[in-house]
């Protein structure tokens, strides 16, 4: 790993209305393109000051050494500090230990930000670099005009045809049968590209997202793109927060279904609340990030019961836990001792990764690893990256992902139901959703 440079970076306050996302240059490189909004909010940039791969078991404590390196030495002028203020760095983990692809922690050499109506804009330099010519201000000037037109794409099939999957479901399932692991939770992938060879634009793609998913975190890092509704791990001035979601149920795309109706017994929120394999599925996922955050908080605050998060595609069952922080750790420390939660990968963890490994039949990359970001302080947002797609390395073609936890009771033709509507998400936002 080469040594981290030395940065300079200041943070101005400003005055910014109106969509974050339109200050994207069109000329800007879609992989370094870096986002994380809700509802407006949050961070808009671009560029790389400064960016380092790791893999393998060490790829979280290398970033994290790597970063220590580079706060340590950079210097900052920030009049603003807010979380999210002064030096950010963006990263995006592999989820497994194995994958080929490198995980990345990235910081961009512009980053806009705002929260609870105020706003300001970051620039970053290597030492021995001129900050750039004009006023910071003048960035938030620009509008890109071609942000609500999404680009011609075409899908076509992943590592396993969606006709294959209930065939590998029925596999998982065999295998909590036998004993083998008690939840394992299968991911498939479609590939999408663009119809013309040309490189697909992220900005219309986050706007889509962050317009139609208001309960989710868009974000960007090195063209990982989504919309997650599961919070892996946030920390704020000393509180830890997770939002755990696992049992699943589909929504007529926010149109109550005649067999969905929205209020009495066959409320398919209600149904949610008291199957016991959705419970199941729950239970397991929440006990993995109890037993991950305990050695690090104290007062662990953990709901005995889920509620229903609506998003417009699905209902999930979810619960938030809180907790003080005692053990100082940063929130990609934390992170990575949450990584992987029995909501993207199993339980026992170990024996469902092997699961995972033998019958997926693909490298999930980083989809279903931490995606966040953290700033000098160690604070940070790091969510889960689902809902999601990965730019291919010529940025013509994208792979999108969905999985979903099975159990024993899980039905396989159900189960290829469930991915479909999760691929909703980025199908809508990439302009391919029919409905
Ligand atoms: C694996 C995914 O989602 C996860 C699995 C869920 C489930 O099995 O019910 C629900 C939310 C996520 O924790 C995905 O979206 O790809």
């Amino acid at each position: 790993m080469s040594p981290a440079p030395r940065l300079r970076a200041r943070t101005l306050a400003v005055d910014v209305t109106g969509d974050l996302l339109t200050r994207i240059p069109d000329e800007v490189d879609p992989r370094e393109v870096v986002a994380w909004l809700r509802e407006g909010d949050g961070l808009v940039g671009w560029g790389c000051a400064a960016e380092v791969r790791t893999h393998g078991e060490d790829r979280f404590a290398a970033a994290e050494r790597w970063w220590d390196e580079l706060r340590g030495t950079a210097q900052v002028e920030d009049e603003v500090r807010l979380p999210g203020t002064g030096l950010v760095a963006f990263g995006s983990f592999a989820f497994s230990p194995g994958s080929a692809d490198p995980s990345v922690l990235t910081v961009p050499r512009v980053l806009i930000g705002r929260r609870d109506g105020l706003a300001w804009v970051t620039q970053v330099v290597v030492e021995g670099e001129p900050w750039p010519p004009g006023h910071p201000v003048e960035l938030l000037g620009r509008s890109n005009p071609h942000i609500s037109t999404p680009d011609p794409l075409v899908e076509s099939e992943g590592a396993v045809p969606a006709s294959g999957w209930p065939a590998v479901i029925s596999r998982g399932i065999d295998r909590i049968v036998a004993g083998e692991v008690d939840k394992v939770v299968l991911a498939r992938d479609v590939v999408v590209r663009h119809d013309l060879g040309h490189v697909v634009r992220l900005a219309p793609v986050l706007e889509r997202l962050e317009c139609r998913y208001a309960a989710t975190w868009t974000f960007a890092v090195a063209g990982l793109v989504g919309a997650t509704p599961e919070m892996l791990v946030r920390l704020q001035g000393g509180r830890a927060r997770s939002r755990v979601l696992a049992g699943t149920m589909r929504r007529a795309n926010g149109i109550p279904l005649p067999a969905e109706p929205t209020t009495g017994p066959s409320d398919p929120r209600l149904h949610l609340v008291s199957s016991a394999k959705d419970l199941d599925e729950h239970a397991y996922a929440v006990r993995s990030v109890s037993e991950a955050l305990a050695p690090h908080c104290t007062d662990l605050h953990v709901p005995e019961a889920p509620y229903v998060l609506e998003l417009p595609d699905v209902y999930h069952l979810a619960s938030d836990l809180t907790g003080t922080m005692v053990s100082g750790a940063t929130s990609l420390r934390l992170a990575a001792a949450l990584h992987p939660t029995a909501a993207v990968c199993g339980t026992p963890t170990d024996v469902a990764a092997r699961v995972i490994g033998e019958l997926e039949g693909m490298d999930r990359g980083r989809y279903a690893g931490p995606v966040g970001w953290m700033d000098g302080s160690g604070d940070g947002d790091w969510g889960i990256a689902l809902r999601c797609g990965e730019l291919a390395p010529d940025r013509r073609s994208m792979r999108l992902f969905a999985g979903g936890g099975i159990v024993a009771a899980s039905d396989p033709e159900a189960e290829l139901a469930e991915t479909e509507v999760k691929l909703t998400a980025m199908r809508h936002a990439l302009g391919l959703a029919t409905r």
